[in-house]
């Protein structure tokens, strides 16, 4: 069983850079009554009553607790083996026509062609495609394999040994609040994927405040609040208001009132857009002025099923941004899942470049509208579920 955040102590962290790499089998959330693992919330500071609606003013902004339906009972975790069946199912457009390429019976330079136009209507993209190429051959050769099979046996070795810089858990705790800012293009899935991730914060018995600085689409808080959890899950919001206000209010709420996390829901917007994309850097800036260690996270929310054309927005967010981590969504049903090996040779190739940014990881991935489809990100268990 995979847990779906990690969290840390904020006392044992203090000596560990922001940016130094996470280790693996830390006790997740879901054990909090037992361990100290995350720190008790210092007592809530006093906020000022607007008039007359139940809710409280944070500067400007009105803070409001979200009103959800009983009906809409906690979702149990689901098993791993389940997923991975989802998984399977999901990425079996782009993993079938890769798989046809190991049908025949000898290991020969057609058969390398063939995987090579595969990888690339995969959208695997040319650099990729040549690195998994390069390092197949090499296994094929240094393992003396004759067979065609086990060139599918190196591919997955390949793909998985590519994509693991990727995988790592998103870390919860060792700042309260966590304050994690999510971006995307319009529709990528960012206010579904909060709503998940809010939704097993909640679960976990993380307390959660959310920042609705998608202060264009009014539906959004509607959205998101059919995730979230009755009386662990507040929000932000001002109608038509400055997103990067209402960011800052969230932000100083979060602080005041001890929640472990903070979302903020960025609204969808082009890499084109130059001014909305100053508008994220500025709400990035002013998150900074309410707590100078924030944000913690800065997330980028992309459509599997775009291909390399997700990649092209990776790199856009991230050049504006400084990104630290992705989440991949609608990778059910999509041909183009190759792209997040074309993403991970991308991260590789920057952490060579700018060794003092922090690496970008993939947080979770999607595979569907429900809860429960969308999911840590393993990377052998990927490589396997594409070619399995
Ligand atoms: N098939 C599939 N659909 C998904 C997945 N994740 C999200 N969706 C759907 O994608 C659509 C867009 O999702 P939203 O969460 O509204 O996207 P958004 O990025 O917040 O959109 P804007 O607020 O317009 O920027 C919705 O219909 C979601 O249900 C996924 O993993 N698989």
């Amino acid at each position: 069983m995979f847990s779906f955040f990690k969290k840390k102590l904020r006392s044992v962290l203090s000596s560990t850079p922001a940016d130094a790499p996470v280790q693996p089998e830390v006790p997740a959330i879901s054990d909090r009554s037992d361990s100290p693992a995350l720190p008790s919330p210092p007592s809530p500071a006093p906020l000022k009553q607007p008039a007359g609606n139940g809710g409280s003013m944070i500067g400007s902004a009105l803070v409001t607790p979200i009103d959800i339906p009983t009906a809409l009972a906690l979702a149990v975790a689901p098993e791993r083996q389940r997923w991975f069946g989802k998984l399977q199912e999901g990425l079996r457009k782009t993993g079938s026509s890769i798989s046809t390429v190991f049908t025949g019976s000898q290991i020969d330079e057609q058969l390398y062609e063939d995987l090579e136009t595969a990888l690339l209507m995969a959208d695997t993209g040319v650099s990729a495609t040549q690195h998994l190429l390069a390092d197949v051959r090499r296994r094929v050769k240094e393992g003396g394999m004759t067979h065609p099979v086990a060139v599918r046996n190196a591919l997955i070795e390949s793909i998985t040994v590519l994509l693991k810089p990727l995988e790592r858990p998103l870390v919860i705790g060792e700042f309260v609040p966590t304050v994690i800012m999510v971006t995307g293009v319009n529709g990528a899935g960012k206010t579904t994927s909060i709503g998940k991730l809010t939704r097993h914060l909640a679960n976990e018995g993380a307390s959660v405040l959310l920042a609705a600085a998608d202060t264009f689409r009014a539906a959004a808080r509607e959205q998101l609040s059919v995730w979230a959890d009755r009386n662990t899950v507040e929000i932000v919001s001002q109608e038509n208001g400055d997103p990067a206000a209402v960011s800052f209010d969230a932000v100083t709420a979060g602080k005041a009132r001890g929640k472990d996390v903070v979302l903020v829901d960025t609204a969808g917007r082009l890499p084109t857009q130059l001014h909305l994309m100053e508008e994220l850097r500025k709400i990035k800036r002013v998150v900074q002025k309410a707590d100078a260690t924030a944000p913690h996270e800065v997330l980028l929310v992309i459509d599997g099923n775009t291909g390399q054309n997700a990649l092209a927005q990776v790199k856009a967010f991230d050049d504006t941004l400084q990104l630290t981590g992705l989440v991949v969504t609608k990778l059910d049903g999509t041909a183009k899942g190759g792209v997040l090996a074309a993403i991970a040779l991308w991260a590789r190739e920057r952490a060579k470049a700018s060794p003092g940014l922090r690496p970008v990881a993939v947080y979770f991935i999607g595979v569907g509208e429900k809860l429960e489809d969308l999911e840590t990100f393993n990377a052998r268990e990927f490589a396997q579920a594409l070619l399995g």
